[in-house]
């Protein structure tokens, strides 16, 4: 029988990837991978590496290994990296005692280090044979969340012994991650007093890829709205926006910089901005809507701008965590009684 050992049931947290170091060898690295993967860009491949290669690879990480230095944290790490590490902690934390099984919890992102074949490599070495893979992007999008499941199955096709895996789509209005949300950016007015207008900032996607089906933009607005009601604002109290634009092609509007401005020009003086895109803190929140975005509005005549942070290894996010995965392990532990 296979019952002896005390089974190990196993959780992935996947993010999306950073640089190893914040310098122009590993920001290239990093972007020929991303930059690469067909559900990211979608112009035709040969062009494409033309193009990668040409005008982006040997010019674009100078530039953003700079960004990158600017927020690398104390500990020598991408903020990306670190606090998906403390999220791995504090989720493994969490879970312990949840069920008669030991619940490991691994660390891996769509590019770059650690991977995904990585974490699933190091679960199975630990004997675990029931995996949860949560990619932790609130909002499906095949841009960012498809890539983990591209990952499992790549990894999967070279596995001769296979374990169970269940992939979670997302969590855009799951009630416990709107109560996270909105609770953050209570406390966040209770110590920092409010602002005339909340900016919910969403990661953009080109729109051609929204026209083809992409359920993201549809997604955020369904968890801007719901954290809106949530705190009570009212229509002009707050707005969503979409940043990070890449490339020539349109994106989903109304853009986060274009929005920015235009408010400091009708005269709104004072900005709150939070992104519920982003389950860390990262290039794009620390750099883009914290430093950039705040220079831009200030310069078109705004007088106050912040950034309040993602949930990052928040409690209620860590409990947000549990009661996504924990029902599939109990499942799991239900369905196989044979290992107890
Ligand atoms: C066509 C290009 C891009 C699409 C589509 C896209 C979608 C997308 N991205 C995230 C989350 C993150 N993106 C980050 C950085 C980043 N994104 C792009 C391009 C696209 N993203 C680039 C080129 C970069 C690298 C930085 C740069 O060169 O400007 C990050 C930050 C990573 C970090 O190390 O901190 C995140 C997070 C989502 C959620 C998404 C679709 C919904
Ligand atoms: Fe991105
Ligand atoms: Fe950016």
């Amino acid at each position: 029988m296979l019952g002896q050992k005390t089974p190990i049931l196993g959780v992935v947290l996947a993010n999306l990837g950073t640089p190893d170091e914040p310098t122009p060898q590993a920001v290239r690295r990093y972007l020929r991978q991303f930059l690469s993967d067909r559900r990211v860009i979608e112009i035709p491949p040969l062009l494409w590496q033309i193009i990668l290669n040409l005008f982006i690879l040997p010019f674009r990480p100078k530039r953003v290994a700079k960004l990158y230095a600017s927020i690398w944290q104390h500990q020598g790490d991408s903020p990306m990296r670190h606090i998906l590490k403390q999220q791995v902690s504090a989720l493994e934390q969490a879970l312990a005692g949840s069920l008669p099984a030991r619940i490991s919890v691994k660390a891996a992102m769509s590019y770059g280090n650690p991977s995904i074949a990585s974490a699933l490599n190091a679960l199975r070495q630990e004997g675990v044979d029931h995996i949860v893979v949560l990619p932790l992007f609130p909002q499906f999008s095949a841009t960012s969340s498809a890539p983990v499941y591209d990952a499992v199955q790549r990894w999967s096709s070279q596995q001769r012994n296979l374990p169970t895996l269940t992939i979670l789509k997302d969590y855009f209005a799951h009630p416990a991650y709107i109560t996270a949300l909105a609770n953050s950016i209570r406390r966040y007015r209770e110590q920092h007093g409010s602002a005339e207008k909340l900016l919910m900032s969403f990661h953009g996607i080109p729109q051609p890829y929204a026209d083809k089906g992409d359920p993201y933009p549809r997604r955020c607005r369904c968890t801007a709205a719901q954290v809106a009601q949530a705190l009570g604002l009212t229509e002009d109290q707050w707005a969503i926006s979409f940043q990070s634009r890449f490339g020539k092609q349109e994106w989903v509007k109304p853009y986060t910089d274009v929005l920015l401005s235009e408010w400091a020009k009708q005269g709104v003086q004072s900005v709150q901005i939070v992104s519920p895109a982003f389950s860390a803190d990262c290039l794009e929140t620390l750099e883009e809507l914290a430093e950039e975005n705040k220079a831009h509005f200030l310069h078109e005549g705004g007088k106050e701008y912040a950034y309040i942070p993602a949930l990052n290894d928040n409690p209620e996010h860590v409990a947000l965590l549990k009661a996504l995965v924990l029902p599939h392990l109990q499942a799991f532990w239900q369905t196989m009684p044979y290992y107890h």
